[in-house]
């Protein structure tokens, strides 16, 4: 029978004999990684563990918070503050950064998240995820503490990334810069097994995923591109084409991570949308890496994504990735505009 690999013995791999990740970077992925099965195990217990549901409370978005995204957040912190691993952390549930209390040792490292990603689906029972990204903290010589600034990296700077979904299974999808790679959850012996062991989208795609109902609002470049996927076989694209939206971007992720596909959140003429939905430090920049990784592209219609330079922690950002012919051509739409 084939041993299984472990994400541990995955890690320490990639460690030992391809050097692409550090000591450190490993030991965080594998706290990450336990604090998603944590989450996902709340997930689960549904209102048998009375986490659906809304809080009071709004976030620094003005979102109202589920009880989940607050639960979620709360054990990413606490799994990660005390590894030593970490110079600080940000969230898309928190104001601002989170130091790592003077008690706990200090690491080179900045971790961000969506802790909970698809908070509409929650109540609903339908796919959701945590979706993060790590850094290399800047280091100062003067020795004072990291802030905010330092958090503002362009995507390319990523040392790894990956999301969990937790789904019909809980999956984990990995990059630390040397492919894409994904762990199911063995539910009975609680560790994460590599199933899927070299993630690549396929370059052409007939599914499209975007939300329709702000089609009145799209951009006259996604318009024309969603118009022509619309047309089907007789239409400029010369093909039928399908639709998914789930309203979950790690799902709607994981679908074109395994069979292709392309996924839109565009900016659109609302004010409200103007700059966009998704936030670029926990949504973009991470599916990004992956996409990218899995021989895919990401476009914020102008720019590829991972070379932007954030100027704030909860900048937003049109999204356009998967099939690297469709997003290309999404971004060929966008240029005869410009
Ligand atoms: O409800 P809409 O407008 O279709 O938006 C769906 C999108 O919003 C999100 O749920 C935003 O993420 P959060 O749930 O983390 O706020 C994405 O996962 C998803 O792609
Ligand atoms: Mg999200
Ligand atoms: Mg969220």
């Amino acid at each position: 029978m084939k041993r299984k690999t472990t994400l541990t013995q995955y890690l320490v791999e990639q460690q030992r004999k391809k050097q692409a990740v550090s000591a450190e970077v490993r030991l965080l992925i594998e706290t990450v990684a336990r604090a998603c099965k944590a989450i996902g195990h709340a997930v689960g217990k549904g209102a048998l563990g009375g986490v659906l549901g809304s809080l009071e409370t709004e976030n620094v978005q003005g979102e109202v918070q589920k009880k989940l995204d607050v639960l979620s957040n709360e054990i990413l912190l606490e799994a990660n503050e005390w590894g030593g691993h970490l110079a600080a952390m940000a969230s898309e549930e928190m104001e601002t950064i989170y130091h790592i209390p003077n008690r706990y040792p200090k690491g080179e490292y900045l971790l961000l998240f969506d802790p909970l990603d698809g908070s509409s689906n929650i109540d609903v029972n339908v796919s959701i995820g945590t979706i993060f990204s790590v850094l290399r903290a800047p280091h100062h010589s003067s020795g004072r503490a990291v802030d905010e600034q330092d958090f503002l990296q362009a995507g390319k700077e990523q040392v790894a990334a990956g999301y969990a979904v937790y789904g019909p299974q809980s999956m984990l999808v990995l990059t630390v810069g040397a492919g894409v790679v994904g762990f199911t959850l063995d539910r009975e012996m609680g560790s994460w097994v590599l199933t899927h062991d070299n993630i690549t989208i396929p370059e052409q795609t007939s599914e499209f995923a975007i939300n329709m109902s702000n089609m009145r609002h799209w951009e006259t470049p996604v318009r024309r591109y969603i118009d022509e996927c619309l047309a089907g076989k007789t239409g400029p694209l010369g093909k039928d084409y399908n639709m998914r939206w789930i309203a979950s971007m790690v799902a709607d992720v994981h679908r074109i991570l395994s069979r292709g596909g392309i996924f839109m959140y565009p900016r659109d003429a609302r004010p409200s949308g103007r700059a966009g939905k998704l936030r670029i430090m926990y949504e973009a920049n991470p599916m990004s890496f992956i996409v990218e990784q899995a021989g895919g592209a990401a476009t914020d219609g102008a720019r590829r994504i991972l070379d932007i330079q954030p100027e704030a922690l909860h900048q937003r950002v049109g999204v356009v990735l998967g099939s690297r012919a469709e997003v290309e051509r999404v971004q060929r739409y966008h240029q005869d505009q410009a």
